[in-house]
């Protein structure tokens, strides 16, 4: 194993969740894109977004993301993060990068219950699009695959650890 692990997946996998829970279990740092962001930029993600539109989103979160130096560390990314080569090469080389998979329709129920999410969807981008288009990089990107379906939390956590 590298010394820091990289969580991807479309937004509501469970990166965040699962990471934070993964990072005490491991005695790692718990690290999450999306607060490194939002803390250099000193706006809300949605406000980034709204300001910035997607493609400026989409330079921060690269430029963020590329920038990150961790030990031990494990690393939450954001949804769109494999949009931006240069960061997912860095994270490549300091990771073990784990792709938490989800069937769309039940991505599909679980986002439903989520409420303000700012999700980054090109215009007449539909959740089916982005998640046909990010597929194909969260598997090019991966290390390992973990397949969610029908796991809870817990089930998805002892996946994890039996891979690790
Ligand atoms: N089996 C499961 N595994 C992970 N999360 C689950 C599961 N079932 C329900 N959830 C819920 O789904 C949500 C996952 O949200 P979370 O913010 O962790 O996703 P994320 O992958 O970090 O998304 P984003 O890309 O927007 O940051 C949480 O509310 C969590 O409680
Ligand atoms: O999947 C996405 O498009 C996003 C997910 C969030 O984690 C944030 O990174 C941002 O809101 C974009
Ligand atoms: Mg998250």
């Amino acid at each position: 194993m590298k010394r820091n692990i990289v969580l991807i997946g479309m937004p509501g996998v469970g990166k965040s969740t699962i990471g934070v829970i993964l990072a005490k279990e491991l005695g790692f740092e718990f690290m999450d894109s999306d607060l490194l962001i939002q803390k250099q930029e000193k706006k809300l993600l949605k406000e980034i977004i709204e300001q910035e539109g997607t493609d400026g989103f989409l330079r921060i979160e690269d430029q963020v993301n590329a920038s990150i130096d961790a030990e031990k560390a494990v690393i939450a990314t954001g949804g769109s993060a494999v949009y931006g080569e240069k960061a997912m090469e860095h994270l490549k080389e300091i990771a073990t990068v784990i792709y938490l998979k989800l069937p769309f329709g039940e991505l599909e129920k679980r986002l439903g219950n989520l409420h303000n999410r700012g999700v980054v969807l090109r215009d007449g981008q539909t959740l089916r699009d982005i998640y046909n288009e990010r597929s194909v990089l969260y598997e090019k990107y991966a290390d390992i695959i973990i397949d969610e379906t029908g796991k809870d939390i817990e089930e998805t956590l002892s996946q994890i650890q039996n891979i690790l």
